[in-house]
């Protein structure tokens, strides 16, 4: 699939168009809907984590576990034991029903019960891609993996769940939100970890990559472990909207391969509308849930591990 963004940052209208090979070409053009407000419902900027504010404090002290704990071994342990997919037994709608008692920890700019965030981010989307019913439902689910904290699934604390997201076996980005209490994380001086490649090497591809643990790398594994039918892109958005160092800094480009850097376009995209769609604005649950039901249908079986 190749992506052609002609006017990248509010790339709105997408058009299918045939290539020579005959599959489909998607072309991102420019135009659209949504407008993305000054600021956050607590009257600041978006993602600013230093602003004195009522979540301030409580968005700093994540971080400072956050990036103490998630080290190398920490994420392998996590990989392997979560790929297992022998928690539950429930379908994705089901799965959106149980986000509602999560509150993020870790978020500036929202303190409302995730299935809220869900609704927005996929009606917002949806009104500007009305044709890429995949990105709804990409948007639906994309922070489904945080019911890790609730006991059933292991009930991990928040910072094994939430907050951004960076990788693990090379040396930390200066732009990694907190960084400076990443230099208590044991890897920090580790000679096998703290150079530029670490244990990767240039174009590896991101699969290639650990991540620290959290909900994007556990709902990629229950999506491609439950053989979804959404495109690339999606999965790439599911697995790496919270690594903003690569998507918003810019950091950690040279370890992409060619699909990474095709598949970023849409994060990027996506990235609008999962971080400017936060607001105290209801979505009626009854009234669009028929419509999120097909889509499920369409790229899920009807009962998934997780
Ligand atoms: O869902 C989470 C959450 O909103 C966090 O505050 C943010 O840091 C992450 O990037 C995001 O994926
Ligand atoms: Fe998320
Ligand atoms: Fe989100």
């Amino acid at each position: 699939m190749t992506i052609v963004i002609e006017q990248p940052g509010s790339g709105i209208e997408v058009e299918r168009k045939k290539s020579e090979n005959d599959e489909k070409e998607l072309v991102i053009k420019n135009g659209g809907g949504f407008a993305v407000p000054n600021s956050n419902t607590f009257g600041h900027n978006f993602r600013d984590y230093d602003v004195a504010s009522a979540r301030q404090e409580g968005v700093e002290n994540f971080y400072r576990t956050n990036h103490i704990y998630q080290t190398y071994d920490f994420v392998k342990k996590m990989r392997e034991e979560y790929a297992k997919l022998n928690r539950a037994e429930m379908s994705i709608w089901e799965c959106c029903e149980l986000l509602n008692e999560v509150v993020d920890e870790s978020d500036p700019d929202l303190d409302e019960p995730q299935i809220e965030h869900l609704l927005q981010t996929a009606e917002a989307i949806r009104k500007d891609y009305p044709h890429e019913d995949w990105l709804h439902l990409t948007a639906l689910i994309h922070d489904l993996g945080k019911v890790l904290h609730l006991p059933a699934f292991g009930g991990l604390p928040q910072w094994a769940v939430v907050g951004d997201t960076f990788p693990v076996g090379c040396a930390f980005d200066p732009s990694i939100v907190h960084f400076k209490y990443l230099k208590e994380n044991p890897d920090f001086n580790n000679p096998e970890y703290d150079t530029k490649y670490g244990v990767y090497s240039e174009g590896c591809g991101l699969d290639n990559v650990m991540m620290s643990w959290g909900h994007d790398d556990y709902m990629y594994l229950v999506a491609k472990g439950n053989h979804t039918s959404l495109p690339s892109a999606g999965l790439f958005v599911i697995r790496y909207h919270s690594f903003y160092a690569l998507h918003r800094a810019g950091a950690y480009k040279y370890l992409m391969n060619k699909e990474d850097k095709e598949n970023l376009k849409w994060l990027q995209i996506f990235n609008k509308y999962d971080l400017y769609s936060k607001s105290k604005v209801r979505i009626d649950v009854e009234k669009v849930k028929p419509y999120y039901l097909s889509l499920i249908n369409k790229y899920f079986p009807s009962k998934l591990k997780w």
